[in-house]
């Protein structure tokens, strides 16, 4: 395994003055390429798990109420240990932001001045990196049946750019860049057979639709070639929030697999710069879960790849963001039923997705200085959408919750703003970036306006 940057200079040399001064300070110098362990990593002082009663209450209610509910809040100090700490778990790797967990232009150029390349799944990825004034070789597009605007928005990129590089997760990827006459870097994006994930919705590996089927590997790399293609990386992504034993051990196999069909590749067509071994890496979501311990993970991805000549690239999204970010929503509503106590709120399944679609936890707490005082009782936090699945938690004893309180759900900086959408013509919430002691709105709440913007009946519509 070789390191994954021969420069050990300033990453972002090439970005513009915003990222460059967010990489300036100490704290954020790039980790990569030192080492002083067995195995090159050298361990980070940050605590590996942030959990909701670790944020200033205080701090959290002036914003709610400088900015209203609901409200994002993403703390830049907290991702930027995040990714130290990964960067010292897997000192020669290279680290590809999955764009996906939060693609906010203003993050983006923080975990790029960290030193990290920006891992996008489609062209408006793409696009926000560009945005950002991230530099092609520093953007990876990983094609998952790519719609043709996708992909002529990128081949465009390219040659603008020709240091970006394209995954292609299908055969048939691979000719319709070829018919667009992108002989570019490419990279080939197999499944293994093994997928992992903290739900089955997210598991990308095994029985799912990514990625070239593996007995089809070495042809499609052979095809590739003779198109004339510069074939450089092999990739895998195992599946999303891979943390208990299983999926650890899950985990553990695929990353063996991915190292031997790597091994066919290079024995196949001479050499690959890189192999990318996807994220997944999982945070703890209930109060009671451990963190991932990273250095596990990584001992065992770099001894499957010891014996090949490639660099090691892995793609976090959630673990560099979900526990940096929370989001706040105000209790409106409260009624007791026969059956609970229901508690209303202004965040809902189209501010935060990932409960009505995974049936996911996210820990809440009253941001209210007396809610500690209260008694535990069984709550239900519903949302304002007219959907029964419009639910935070169901029956969860809580301290309780009154109406006027500001209430923080935990680990939302990844997969929550993201995923927000405006169903029943809800606006989606802002996100205000808090940075040390400074805090600025990086994106404005939309309004009512905003949802009719884009129709022709609309007043000022500008449909086509
Ligand atoms: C191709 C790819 N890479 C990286 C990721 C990031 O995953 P995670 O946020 O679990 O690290 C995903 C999402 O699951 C993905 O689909
Ligand atoms: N959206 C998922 C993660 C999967 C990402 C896509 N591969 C979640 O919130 O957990």
């Amino acid at each position: 395994m070789t390191s994954s940057r021969d420069d050990d200079g300033d990453p972002t040399a090439s970005l513009g003055d915003d990222a460059a001064a967010a990489g300036r300070s100490a704290d954020t110098q790039p980790v990569h390429g030192s080492a002083d362990s067995p195995h090159g990593r050298r361990s980070t002082d940050s605590p590996p798990v942030r959990r909701l009663d670790d944020w200033n209450a205080d701090r959290l209610r002036s914003l709610a109420d400088e900015y209203g509910t609901p409200l994002y809040v993403l703390d830049v100090d907290r991702v930027q240990a995040n990714y130290r700490r990964l960067a010292g778990a897997f000192p020669d790797a290279e680290i590809a932001y999955a764009a996906k967990a939060n693609a906010l232009v203003d993050l983006l150029r923080i975990v790029c001045a960290n030193g990290a390349t920006i891992e996008c799944a489609s062209a408006g990825e793409v696009y926000r990196a560009r945005e950002a004034g991230i530099p092609g070789d520093r953007i990876r597009y990983t094609a998952v049946n790519p719609p043709e605007r996708d992909l002529e928005y990128v081949v465009d990129a390219w040659k603008d750019d020709p240091t970006l590089t394209v995954t292609a997760g299908a055969r048939d990827t691979v000719e319709r860049l070829a018919a667009l006459e992108y002989d570019g870097r490419l990279c080939l994006r197999v499944n293994p057979g093994v997928g992992a994930g903290h739900h089955e919705n997210v598991r990308t590996g095994g029985d799912a639709t990514f990625g070239i089927p593996a007995e089809r590997l070495v042809e499609t790399a052979h095809d590739a070639v003779e198109r004339g293609f510069d074939l450089v990386g092999l990739h895998a992504h195992v599946g999303s929030g891979v943390l208990d034993a299983d999926q650890r051990e899950a985990h553990r196999r695929f990353v063996a697999r991915v190292a031997d069909l790597a091994t066919e590749v290079v024995e196949s067509v001479g050499s690959l710069e890189f192999v990318s071994v996807g994220g997944g890496f999982g945070v703890p979501y209930r109060e009671d879960e451990p963190p991932l311990a990273l250095d596990p993970v990584a001992e065992t991805t770099h001894d499957a790849f010891a014996d090949l000549d490639v660099c090691l690239s892995i793609e976090p999204g959630r673990y560099l963001v979900a526990d940096a970010g929370v989001l706040l929503t105000e209790v409106n509503t409260v009624k007791e039923t026969s059956a609970t106590r229901v508690v209303g709120i202004d965040a809902g399944m189209t501010t935060l997705l990932r409960p009505a679609l995974y049936d996911a936890y996210h820990a809440l707490r009253s941001l209210d200085p007396d809610a500690s005082d209260r008694e535990p009782v069984p709550q239900t936090v519903a949302g304002p959408v007219c959907e029964s699945s419009d639910v935070l938690c169901v029956d969860r004893p809580t301290p309780r919750f009154e109406r006027g309180d500001v209430i923080a759900v935990g680990n939302a900086g990844a997969y929550g703003a993201e995923m927000a959408n405006t169903y029943n013509s809800r606006p989606r919430p802002p996100t205000v970036v808090i940075d040390g002691s400074d805090s600025r709105l990086v994106r404005r709440r939309e309004s009512l306006s905003d949802l009719t913007r884009l129709e022709a009946a609309a007043r000022e519509g500008v449909a086509e």
